[in-house]
């Protein structure tokens, strides 16, 4: 019992005999627990070192400054949100963690942002070059191993290579920094509440100060320790919707970090295009196991959890 390792240079590898093995590894994870390290990515010590940096130099400018570019004033959830602006697990305390996201910037006239404004649209970027920079090539590279984690996935469920990466063309996958402030008080240990991510697959980076822990099928919390060099990833709810279960997401939540300590981490949510039809995959149904779920657009999907988690939305539709 435990989270298994996945090695990536295996995942990609020429050899169809190694590849091969390491996908049915791949597999047997993303049905048992839904959650692994993956190890032996491209995203090198030297990128994980400024990224690191990167956040550290964001989130200790002035909140007014962070203000700028409120999550609140954004359409299509990008920009700087603050302690407590979420709440991922409805009964515990507001999760004790401060944030930065964005996506693929497209201008508010863009036709995908008018039919769509609050997927699609414009990012709200940090002001320091050198942080914008650092997320750019920070997304670039986790979206490639993305991209390359799907085509296996696509075999382990023996599917055309491109089943799930064709559906990457107008993507709303996010990158998101989460700074954990040490936490205001002893009972309050909620840095992110119990949830399950809505998308297909996410990619996380963490420092080294642990928190992070997921909930196996028997109950009990497992700690994602952090591993250097590699990243925590999990199946979303999205994937477990068009595997017709067979691929589970799994809850995990963070405990708040300790007094002067600071944690960072960087989810990787990885989203297909908003109009992708999410149907059951032809391999994972059959006559003794139909399709449990409607088609919908992956879209639609991803807003309608969006809709649920966030305290200002929900104001908002009030
Ligand atoms: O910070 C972490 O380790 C996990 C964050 C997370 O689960 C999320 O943002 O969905
Ligand atoms: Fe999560």
């Amino acid at each position: 019992m435990g989270i298994p390792l996945i090695d990536y240079s295996k995942l990609t590898s020429p050899n169809n005999a190694v590849r091969e093995k390491e996908i049915q590894f791949l597999d047997t994870a993303c049905r048992e627990i839904g959650f692994f390290y993956l190890i032996n990515t491209d995203i090198d010590k030297a990128l994980v070192k400024r990224i690191m940096k990167a956040a550290k130099r964001f989130f200790d400018t002035p909140l007014e400054d962070k203000l700028k570019i409120d999550i609140k004033n954004s359409m299509n959830h990008r920009g700087y949100g603050g302690v407590g602006e979420e709440q991922l697990d409805e009964v515990n305390k507001a999760d004790w963690k401060e944030t930065f996201d964005m996506a693929l910037d497209l201008p508010a006239d863009h036709p995908l942002a008018a039919k769509y404004p609050k997927m699609y649209g414009p990012n709200q970027n940090p002001s320091d070059p050198v942080v914008l920079e650092t997320l750019h090539d920070y997304y670039v590279t986790a979206f490639s191993v993305a991209q390359n984690l799907l085509i296996a996935m696509a075999e382990a469920l023996q599917l055309e290579k491109d089943f799930f990466t064709k559906c990457f063309k107008n993507h709303v996958t996010v990158l998101r920094m989460i700074h954990y402030p040490p936490r205001p008080n002893d009972d309050h240990d909620n840095g992110a509440g119990a949830h399950t991510d809505y998308g297909c697959v996410t990619l996380l980076l963490q420092d080294d100060i642990g928190g992070l822990e997921v909930k196996h099928r028997n109950g009990e919390w497992l700690q994602a320790t952090p591993m250097e060099g590699s990243i925590v990833v999990n199946i979303g709810d999205l994937m477990q919707r068009w595997t017709n279960d067979e691929y589970v997401s799994t809850a995990h939540r963070v405990r708040a970090s300790q007094t002067g300590v600071h944690r960072y981490s960087f989810p990787f949510f990885v989203e297909p295009d908003y109009e992708t039809t999410v149907a059951c995959v032809p391999t994972c149904q059959s006559a003794e196991k139909p399709a449990k779920y409607e088609s919908i657009y992956s879209g639609d999907w991803i807003q309608s959890r969006f809709d649920a988690t966030y305290a200002y939305r929900e104001k908002e539709s009030a």
